[in-house]
This record gives structure tokens, C-alpha cells and sequence, in this order.
């Protein structure tokens, strides 16, 4: 890895990487910096988790001139949510440099948007739609933007947006724009949009072999559709989450799971395209802050969101494509820590999941169903951890005396197992009704490396995914403005659901 001082970098902008941590170049920052700093187009791949937003972002903030108040970068990126936390790292990048960054996405007042437009950011970031509904108002203009860089790329496509792309595109200066595409996959159809809006660029891209991170280990597990909720329960107290993301199919789906895990006892609430943007923001607030531990999810959270502490992704339903099972998995596992995906699915399902391994190059582990028992050893195991913990603490004072009493009247191996009884969540067996969801209907797709449009459309009714459906879900939902913590991953031990 490289010191961020050897690429020229403004003191100002290496300052500020320093305050957030950041002292070495990551490898794809390492390919890009210089590329990027020198105004060459980029196509930029790189597994998930692995600072690309500071691959495009660092040099980026660099090349702005904050002593002249127009717009001189823009970002354009598929959810509100990555929008906003992408905005909040070029605000990091550029803080003691001066450069004044502000996010445009849907669902929010434009009056507000228009308020922070009146304060001359030097870089716009924006969700598509929106950002197409200030240049109809005129309320943004995009002839002085000097870069425009186009996070998850591919998935912008697969929404339907590359009209908006288009028209977005030529609005801003042909001839000298800067144009970078970032991604963790680049299915092959990105290169028609990279031949119509590139200049010759560069292309830094992952051995095929590599699009998976070696850091989070694939497991599946091969179950009926009405057994997956108690596995996955299971999974859960088995294997004791930090932070833990669930994908569901359809907004449905992932309604009905909040639901039925909060029946359970966890502390889990569902996100998806169909919520209005407070609750959205709450809901993500809460995951970061730890005060919900379990973040049920439709694919609108599977691309670019970065929230340490995440430890376990779980697929609850299969991902309709091999590209959106990369992007999922890789919500764990990032910025060099380790993670753990688990996906279930069911035997109609095997082809959809060889598919996967095929495109992802990468084998995923059969492991079997947890059992009841293995699901209260794991728990079991948690408040043995947690009363291990607090006795080499100490600070248990108040309790010795009534310890002592205890201890008179039982013997020291029957008081200690009743207090780790009492500490044990064991597994709540609630019963629970989901809808059920068809599987996923067995598809080939010749060659594999691609990832077509084709493998998105949905089937039966589960039209949340379909073209339109599947944008309207991003479009109507997400954005959070909260600030997304650089720091290291603090530690959510402790008590991790209600008693
Ligand atoms: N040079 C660096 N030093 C330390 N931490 C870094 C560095 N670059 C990035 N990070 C951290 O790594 C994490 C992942 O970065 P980022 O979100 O940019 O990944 P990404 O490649 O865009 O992933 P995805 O494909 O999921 O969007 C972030 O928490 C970021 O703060
Ligand atoms: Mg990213």
C-alpha cells in the first residue's frame, strides 16, 4: 500500500484523509489517484468494501477549485442512501480544503434542496431522477461541471436510468468532461455506455476470479421455503451478529419478516422503496447506532452501503441475479474485516445458485440446517461471553453479599448455571406465518461472465423486481442524511435485544 503523500495530493486533502484514518492507499486508490488527478477517464472495478469511494472521491475533491463557487464535480449514484453517504465522504475528503459538497435525491422537499443549492457547492451528488427534476426547474445547471463519476454504474443501467444518464450527460461540457464509472462488477453491456461517453478510458478492473472478497466466507444452505424463517432464527441466536442484514424478495417479504422477527424477540425492522424517507432514515439511523440489530432489507440496500459492524449477511430469498448476490454479500466483510454470507434456498432454486457460484467464481459452502440445540449453544454461548466479561470487570458489589447467601443455601455449580439460564435468550418458537414466495424459476445463462438485463425479470407476480417496479422502488425511497461512521467499529456486545 501507498502513502497518500506520494501522489501529489493537495496537504489539505492528505490532512483530512489522515483525521479519518486513512494513511495508505487502498489498491484500486493506489490504480486510480494519479489516473484520476492527471483528467483521464476511468472505468474502475474493485471488490466491495474496498475504498472505491475514495478511489473517485480523493482525487476528485483535489482537482476542485474552491476559490471558485460553481459546480464542478458531480456524482451520480443508484439509491438515496448511497448518495447520502457518498456526499458525507466527499465532505470528509474535503473539509479542510474548503469544498462544499451537497446531495440531491428524491422524496424530500425541494425547498430544502434548493436552500443548500443557494450556498454554491462545488460538488453536486444526486440520485438521477431528482437530479433531472432541478435541471428542468433550472434550479441546477451542469455547463461548468468538469467530472462527472457515475458510482455503481452497471446498476443505474439495470434500473432503467441511462436515458437520464443521457440526458444528464449532455448537459455537461462534451469536450472537456472527465467521465469516471465505478463498480464491483462491470457486466459487459457497461461498455456500450463507455464507448457513446468516454474518452478512451482507462480501465482498472478485478481478475474475474477475484469479484468476491476472500475475507467473507459463503455458506448455503439448502432448505424448504416453509422452514426458512426458523433457520434463519436459528442462524441468528447460532451465530450471534454483530449488525446483520437479511434480503427479502419483494417489500412484502420483507415487511412480513420485520414483523415476524419482532415477534420473535429481535430487535429488527424492515427497509424498502415503499417507506416513506423519514421512516427510512430512521430505520437506517437506528442499524448504525446499533439500536436495531437486525436490518431487513429488499435489494435497495445491496449496493454501496457502509456500515461497520456488519457481520453477517443473510439471503433470505435467493438475489434475482449473480451481480446483486456480489453486491449483497459484500455489505460484510469490508474494509479488510472478515464476514460471514449465509443464503438459503430451495431445491427448484440449485441451477439459480450454481449460476451464481459460476459468474462469482467462487464455490459457497453447504452447510446443514442448525438445529434447536446448536441455536441454544449459541446463545448459551453469547451469555457465558457476556458474564465472563462483566465478572473480569468487576463492579458487582451490590451482588456479593446476596452471592454469599446464594451460595450458602446451593452449591456454586447449580447458582452459576440458574444465573446463565436466566442470561440465555433461548430460542423463541413463536409460530409465525410468512406468504410464501415461489422460487425462483431455474434459468442457464450461456457464457456467465455478463449478467444481462434478462437475469432480472422476475417471474409470477413478484413485480417489485421487474424494470419499472424495481426503479420506482429506489426512486420513491431511500436517503438518510446521517453521517456515516468512519471510525473504527465499535463494539455492540452487550445486551442485543430486548428481555
Ligand atoms: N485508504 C483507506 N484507509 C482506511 N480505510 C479506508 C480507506 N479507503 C476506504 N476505507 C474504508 O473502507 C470502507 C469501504 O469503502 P467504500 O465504501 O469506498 O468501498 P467500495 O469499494 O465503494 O464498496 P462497494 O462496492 O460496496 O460500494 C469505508 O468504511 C472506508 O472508510
Ligand atoms: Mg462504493
Amino acid at each position: 500500500m501507498a502513502q497518500f503523500e506520494q501522489f501529489g495530493l493537495d496537504a489539505l486533502v492528505v490532512q483530512a484523509l489522515t483525521k479519518m484514518g486513512f494513511t495508505e492507499a487502498t489498491p484500486i486508490q493506489q490504480d486510480t489517484i494519479k489516473l484520476v488527478l492527471d483528467g483521464k477517464d476511468v472505468i474502475g472495478q474493485a471488490q466491495t468494501g474496498t475504498g472505491k469511494t475514495g478511489a473517485f472521491g480523493i482525487p476528485l475533491i483535489d482537482r476542485i477549485d474552491a476559490t471558485n463557487p460553481i459546480v464542478q464535480g458531480l456524482v451520480l449514484a443508484p439509491t438515496r442512501e448511497l448518495a447520502s453517504q457518498v456526499e458525507q465522504a466527499l465532505k470528509q475528503f474535503g473539509r479542510d480544503k474548503g469544498v462544499r459538497t451537497t446531495v440531491v435525491y428524491g422524496g424530500e422537499d425541494f425547498g430544502k434542496q434548493i436552500r443548500a443549492l443557494k450556498a454554491r457547492p462545488h460538488i453536486i451528488v444526486a440520485t438521477p431522477g431528482r437530479l433531472m427534476d432541478h435541471m428542468r426547474r433550472k434550479t441546477i445547471r451542469l455547463e461548468t461541471v468538469q467530472t462527472v463519476v457515475l458510482d455503481e454504474a452497471d446498476e443505474m443501467l439495470n434500473m432503467g436510468f441511462i436515458e437520464d444518464i443521457e440526458t444528464i450527460l449532455a448537459e455537461t461540457p462534451e469536450d472537456t468532461r472527465q467521465t469516471l464509472l465505478f463498480s464491483a462488477t462491470m457486466p459487459r453491456r457497461m461498455e456500450s455506455l463507455a464507448s457513446k461517453f468516454m474518452k478512451d478510458p482507462t480501465r482498472i478492473a478485478v481478475k474475474a476470479k477475484e469479484v468476491t472478497m476472500e475475507n467473507i466466507a459463503q455458506q448455503y444452505i439448502e432448505v424448504h421455503e416453509r422452514e426458512k424463517f426458523d433457520v434463519l432464527c436459528r442462524l441468528i441466536d447460532l451465530e450471534t451478529p454483530e449488525l446483520s442484514i437479511v434480503f427479502g424478495r419483494t417489500k412484502r417479504r420483507v415487511d412480513e419478516l420485520g414483523e415476524a422477527l419482532i415477534k420473535r424477540g429481535y430487535r429488527a425492522e424492515g427497509l424498502h422503496g415503499d417507506l416513506n424517507q423519514a421512516k427510512r432514515n430512521s430505520v437506517l439511523r437506528k442499524f448504525k447506532e446499533g439500536l436495531i440489530d437486525v436490518l431487513v432489507a429488499t435489494d435497495v440496500a445491496a449496493r454501496g452501503l457502509d456500515i461497520s459492524g456488519v457481520t453477517h449477511v443473510f439471503n433470505f430469498d435467493l438475489p434475482q441475479d449473480p451481480e446483486s448476490y456480489v453486491h449483497r454479500i459484500g455489505r460484510t466483510g469490508r474494509a479488510g474485516r472478515s464476514g460471514i454470507a449465509i443464503t438459503l434456498s430451495t431445491k427448484p432454486e440449485r441451477d439459480h445458485v450454481k449460476l451464481i457460484e459460476r459468474v462469482s467464481k467462487k464455490r459457497m459452502t453447504q452447510r446443514p440446517k442448525p438445529t434447536y440445540e446448536e441455536a441454544l449453544e449459541g446463545q448459551k454461548k453469547a451469555a457465558l461471553l457476556e458474564l465472563r466479561e462483566l465478572a473480569s470487570e468487576g463492579g458487582q458489589d451490590h451482588y456479593r453479599v446476596a452471592a454469599k447467601e446464594l451460595l450458602q443455601e446451593t452449591d456454586a455449580v447449580t447458582a452459576l448455571s440458574a444465573a446463565l439460564k436466566l442470561l440465555t435468550r433461548e430460542p423463541d418458537q413463536t409460530p409465525v406465518k410468512l406468504t410464501s414466495e415461489a422460487p425462483l424459476r431455474s434459468k442457464k445463462r450461456p457464457g456467465g461472465g455478463g449478467g444481462g438485463r434478462d437475469g432480472r425479470r422476475p417471474q409470477g407476480d413478484r413485480r417489485s423486481y421487474s424494470g419499472q417496479k424495481r426503479r420506482d422502488d429506489r426512486r420513491s425511497g431511500s436517503g438518510s442524511g446521517q453521517k456515516r461512521s468512519w471510525a473504527n467499529s465499535s463494539s455492540r456486545s452487550g445486551s442485543k435485544r430486548p428481555s
